[in-house]
């Protein structure tokens, strides 16, 4: 095939973007196409100027390009930035129609969502909310995470992508991924050891934005990672999202599940439902005499449940692959599906299937009855 412009953007309409998932071509992001002979020198404009994506697009540039066209002779690519009006022009194309999620109250209409709470710090509520979410996603369901534990955040590390989101405009915000999961994160906005300082009200606002702003895709599942405790951050989450399903997470301690109770009130006082309870570190197996020994005491996720009436949806053991699993960034379902965490993980999933139904398919199941 001859080395001709139209081939090359032919061959380039097979490039996507990875975290728009839309062509380069469709985006408008090849700048200019220059041919001298069998050789091409070519300029991508990249959404934000030191994009972590570059050797990515790089890679897969080239290799369309020599599939496509065996025939061309070198490549130098060159990459560029877009200026404020063309991301904006990318930003209304990859938005579409205008959402009908600027109103918080109605995203559940649109989206399952499940809050992920718990009553203290340290429970493994983020833990859950990581591998509940892979797990959905396994089972064929598209996921979000929202990290709305905004002083705590710890989302993007045990997601394995500390990546900035890509910012396209203030209603745009294009959420990091990996391991087939969406996620958002304060955590993903500033280093690591740079303390959050600031108070409620702005924290409110920025999980409002993550809320309305951020465009997720095609998923079926919103998964909250809540902030612990009944604090005004909290609440305010709560009163935004009447529609959420509450998951708790407990350990077996009887000190762990009385605070949960207070989290579980709080879901029930502002009509959320309370989808169940997920007792982790519910027990140790030792690998010397294969007993299961239950380090934080037997029970209380049990007891929680019934004096909230609901039931106890899975329990996961304590197990060191978890544990590394958060640190390398790594989920356990995904390291060592089989492990008997990530087979409680799986079962979790399953049960919030069927318990909380993607909204489309709860939408048929009621136009049927
Ligand atoms: N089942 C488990 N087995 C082993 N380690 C676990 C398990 N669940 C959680 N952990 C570990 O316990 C620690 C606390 O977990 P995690 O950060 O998920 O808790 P959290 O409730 O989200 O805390 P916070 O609200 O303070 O952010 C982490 O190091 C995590 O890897």
């Amino acid at each position: 095939m001859a080395v001709t412009h139209e081939a090359i953007m032919e061959a380039l309409k097979g490039v996507m973007d990875p975290e728009l998932r839309r062509s380069v071509v469709e985006l408008d992001m090849v700048k200019e196409v220059r041919i001298h002979g069998n050789d091409v020198d070519l300029t991508i404009n990249l959404t934000v100027p030191g994009c972590p994506l570059k050797a990515t697009f790089e890679r897969d540039v080239v290799e369309r390009l020599r599939r496509e066209i065996p025939d061309i002779g070198q490549i130098n690519l060159h990459f560029g930035a877009m200026t404020d009006e063309e991301r904006a022009a990318v930003a209304a194309k990859v938005r579409g129609a205008p959402m009908p999620t600027a109103n918080t109250a109605r995203l559940a209409e649109k989206y399952r969502i499940i809050g992920v709470a718990s009553g203290k710090g340290g429970v493994g509520k983020s833990t859950v909310t990581v591998n509940l979410a892979v797990a959905l996603e396994r089972l064929g369901y598209p996921v979000g995470i929202l990290d709305a534990d905004i002083y705590g955040f710890s989302i993007p590390r045990m997601m394995g992508n500390m990546n900035r989101p890509v910012v396209l405009d203030e209603q745009s915000i294009v959420p990091v991924e990996n391991h087939g999961v969406r996620f958002i994160s304060a955590g993903s906005l500033v280093d690591e050891d740079t303390p959050i300082i600031w108070r409620g009200p702005m924290l409110t606002k920025m999980i409002e934005q993550f809320l309305t702003n951020v465009l997720w895709g095609d998923i079926q599942y919103l998964l909250i990672d809540l902030p612990p405790g009944t604090g005004d951050v909290a609440l305010s989450i709560a009163q935004m999202l009447p529609g959420a399903q509450i998951l708790i997470v407990t350990t077996p301690q009887a000190a762990a599940s009385q605070v949960a109770i207070r989290v579980g009130a709080m879901a029930q006082k502002v009509n959320q439902r309370i989808l169940g309870i997920v007792e982790n570190m519910a027990y140790f197996v030792c690998d010397q005499c294969s007993k299961e020994h239950y380090i934080f005491g037997k029970g209380g996720a049990q007891s929680l449940a019934a004096q909230l009436g609901t039931e106890v949806l899975g329990r996961i053991p304590l197990q060191g692959e978890v544990r590394l699993g958060g640190d390398v960034g790594d989920p356990v379902v995904v390291e060592d599906p089989d492990s008997l965490a990530a087979r409680a993980f799986f079962e979790v999933a399953r049960r919030v299937v069927e318990l909380a139904p993607p909204v489309s398919v709860a939408g048929e199941a009621r136009r049927v009855v």
